[in-house]
């Protein structure tokens, strides 16, 4: 029975989830996965590092205290983030890499991958920076260190949609998307048709942990340009570069804007979609659009996410599910895990 070592770098809502998951569930996947997970690192710019080659406690880990320098009052923890030894010296075959998302360069978590990478370990994360702004160099330093890089929930969170589009619906030509790809947005656009206002809205999508550290990343679309250019990328072959994405967001919608298409049987919603065109290229854009009822991601509310993939043999497949949200995200860092571990074991 395998054991992966886990260093997670960046202890937030995500990683927090993955150790309460480690701690609730970890036993279990002995027999059901075939592997089991100890954490030998935690590493996060807030709350300080701890390293313990031995395992640490994940039940302990997840009931840490959410005050500045909390790893230090462990064993052995400090209160600086010391990411590079946690990455590179904790002795983790596997880095949960989930610290915030830059969406303008993708630091320092491309940084972290890298490093990562480059010592040999596979690299599991939900962090859309990297992915979008560095994804092929990334994956080329994977291959070459023969090591995985799995990236699930940097799109619709814990709902497979990467991995499924690329696998279960290899061959089907896929030629374009369209979706609601923002959980925080789509529930700020929910909040608001039952007469909430905006600023309201987007503070209970934070203490949800649906948002971005920063949220105008959701409201004005950013979050979503990164996932169209994500799949884009797999899916349709695009070499896309986030420029190359139009892009508004929902800031500008008000109240009254949504009652009056709510009356008219319409609904707004942030729409990312991707098109390969006549010529073989693709064109990629994020923008508000008002859906008849009718539409079928219309009636998509809350945090839940859908994305309508095209394809010339199927018509449309649709894959809806969450697109946020702590533990749901954790999943996806799981669900990384398990499809590693089914290429390790075939190697
Ligand atoms: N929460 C979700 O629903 C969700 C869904 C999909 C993807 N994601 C992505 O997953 C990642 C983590 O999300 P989260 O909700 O846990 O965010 P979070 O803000 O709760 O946690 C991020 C953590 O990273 C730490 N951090 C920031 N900079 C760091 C640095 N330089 N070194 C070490 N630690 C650093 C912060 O202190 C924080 O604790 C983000 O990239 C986010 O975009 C989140
Ligand atoms: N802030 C993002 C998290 C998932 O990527 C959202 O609300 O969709």
């Amino acid at each position: 029975m395998t054991e992966y070592k886990l260093a997670l770098v960046g202890f937030g809502g995500v990683n927090r989830a993955l150790a309460q998951l480690i701690a609730e569930r970890n036993e279990g996947w002995k027999t059901e996965l075939g592997f089991s997970l100890k954490i030998v690192g935690v590493t996060d710019l807030f709350l300080g590092s701890l390293v313990g080659r031995e395992g640490l406690d994940a039940g302990v880990l997840a009931r840490l205290p959410s005050v500045k320098g909390a790893l230090a009052q462990l064993p052995g923890g400090t209160v600086e983030a010391l990411n590079e030894a946690v990455i590179k010296d904790s002795g983790a075959d596997i880095i949960a890499e989930a610290t915030f998302t830059n969406p303008v360069d993708g630091e320092p978590a491309t940084s972290f991958c890298r490093w990562a990478l480059e010592a040999g370990k596979h690299v599991v994360t939900t962090n859309k920076g990297p992915i979008a702004l560095h994804g092929a160099e990334l994956k080329a330093l994977a291959l070459r260190n023969k090591v995985a890089f799995e990236y699930e929930g940097s799109v619709m969170s814990g709902t497979p949609v990467i991995r499924l589009a690329k696998q279960t619906l290899a061959g089907s030509a896929i030629n374009g998307f369209e979706g609601i790809l923002n959980g925080t947005s789509n529930f700020v656009l929910t909040c608001m048709e039952g007469g909430l206002g905006f600023a309201e809205a987007v503070r209970q999508a934070q203490e949800l942990g649906y948002a971005e550290a920063d949220p105008s990343a959701d409201v004005e679309g950013y979050d979503v340009r990164l996932k169209v250019v994500i799949l884009a990328n797999e899916l349709l072959d695009a070499k896309l570069q986030v420029s190359d994405v139009s892009c508004q967001g929902i800031s500008a919608l008000t109240l009254d804007d949504i009652a009056k298409a709510r009356q008219e049987g319409a609904r707004w919603k942030l729409i990312g979609a991707a098109t390969r065109q006549a010529d073989g290229s693709v064109s990629a854009r994020v923008e508000p659009r008002l859906l008849r009822n009718d539409h079928p991601l219309a009636a998509i509310s809350g945090a839940t996410n859908a994305v309508s993939f095209t394809s010339p043999l199927l018509g449309a497949v649709t894959v809806s599910g969450p697109g946020a949200g702590r533990m749901e995200t954790a999943y996806a860092l799981l669900s990384d895990i398990i499809s590693l571990h089914s290429t390790v074991a075939t190697h």
